[in-house]
């Protein structure tokens, strides 16, 4: 029977119930500060399955077109997962590059977002199982700062993938560079993701692998809803770009490794900098698939992301 309801999502499990830390609390007074109004009290929604591998509990599926949606309870990734014969991406052929190495800035926070409970579990531990549950995922690098690799560590027991560990450089460019110096020599995909986009699913994640492939890069991406226009520095319009040839990009972006390599020899060499991973390959002139994912894949950048982030989390339990 189909449950109709105004999103339609795939995600993660979600975690046990919030321990000592208080984190639905946590991000709301995060926003509060931001934004200087009184924290109210949010409902806390703690009714989820424990986390063991494989998660139980429902699954929700996206539509190839994401903006009607219509959400139907099913299977984990039937929508999205291909069968046995159609698999193009060979099973332990992908390494995927979670980026945990920035500061996290703009969220204003005492420590990097990615760590920030969301209901209860580090951000950066969505992605990371729902990577560990795909069956092309060989290894999964975490770029990460040192003092911060017990939280990944205490995951390893649930996972059935090998964790790697490697330093962050200054910028995100330079964390994905570290990151591919200790990709496996034999994988034929390198998968990076933001550890800060927690809500990824795994059924845009086989899509994206798939056409990064076949093509040999491709990004998840979103069709711009906004009207978006070029200003001048003295704020002055310059002109109105035309909406239906722009996408947002969000990550994973899948590259093949010897591309990616050849790309960062050329940014390198010409001093480029880059804020996503496939604009390495665009500068090479190589083709570039933008695989359409979902809106609900948002980056937590700001406090107010964090409650949109629960909110989207707490519509799957
Ligand atoms: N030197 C860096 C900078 C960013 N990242 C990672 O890249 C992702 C996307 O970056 P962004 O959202 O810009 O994160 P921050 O740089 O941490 O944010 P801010 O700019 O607000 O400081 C995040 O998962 C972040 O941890 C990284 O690994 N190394
Ligand atoms: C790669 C990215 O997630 C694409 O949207 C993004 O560019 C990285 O973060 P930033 O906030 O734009 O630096």
């Amino acid at each position: 029977m189909a449950l109709l309801l105004p999103l339609n999502l795939s995600f993660p499990p979600l975690p046990p119930p919030a321990d000592s830390f208080g984190f639905s609390s946590f991000s709301r007074s995060l926003f509060s500060i931001n934004h200087r109004i009184p924290a109210k009290s949010v409902p806390v929604l703690h009714s989820h399955s424990n986390l063991t591998f494989p998660f139980p509990g429902p699954q929700f599926e996206f539509s190839e077109k994401a903006r009607a949606c219509r959400l139907r309870i099913t299977p984990r990734c039937s929508a999205n997962s291909e069968n046995e014969e159609s698999r193009v991406v060979k099973e332990k052929s992908v390494s995927v590059i979670l980026l945990a190495g920035g500061k996290g800035k703009r969220m204003g926070a005492s420590m990097p977002k990615q760590y920030i409970p969301l209901l209860g579990q580090p951000i950066a531990l969505y992605s990371l199982y729902t990577f560990s549950q795909l069956i092309e995922v060989k290894e999964i690098i975490v770029v990460c700062d040192p003092s911060y690799k017990d939280v990944f560590e205490g995951a390893k027991e649930k996972i059935r993938v090998e964790l790697k560990f490697t330093l962050p450089g200054k910028e995100r460019q330079d964390s994905v560079y570290s990151g591919l110096q200790v990709v496996d020599l034999h994988s034929e995909l390198v998968c990076i993701h933001d550890s800060a986009r927690p809500l990824v699913s795994s059924g845009d994640i086989e899509k994206v692998l798939k056409d990064g492939w076949l093509n040999g890069a491709a990004v998840l991406g979103v069709p711009v809803k906004a009207t978006i226009k070029e200003a001048n520095t003295e704020s002055f319009v310059v002109r109105t770009l035309d909406r239906k040839k722009l996408w947002e990009m969000q990550t994973p972006q899948i590259i093949k490794p010897e591309l990616l390599k050849k790309g960062f020899e050329h940014v390198n060499r010409e001093g480029l900098e880059v804020t996503d991973d496939v604009s390495i390959v665009e500068h090479l002139k190589h083709p570039v698939y933008i695989t359409e994912g979902s809106y609900t894949n948002i980056k937590v950048t700001t406090p107010d992301d964090l409650l949109l982030a629960e909110r989207i989390l707490s519509m799957s339990s």
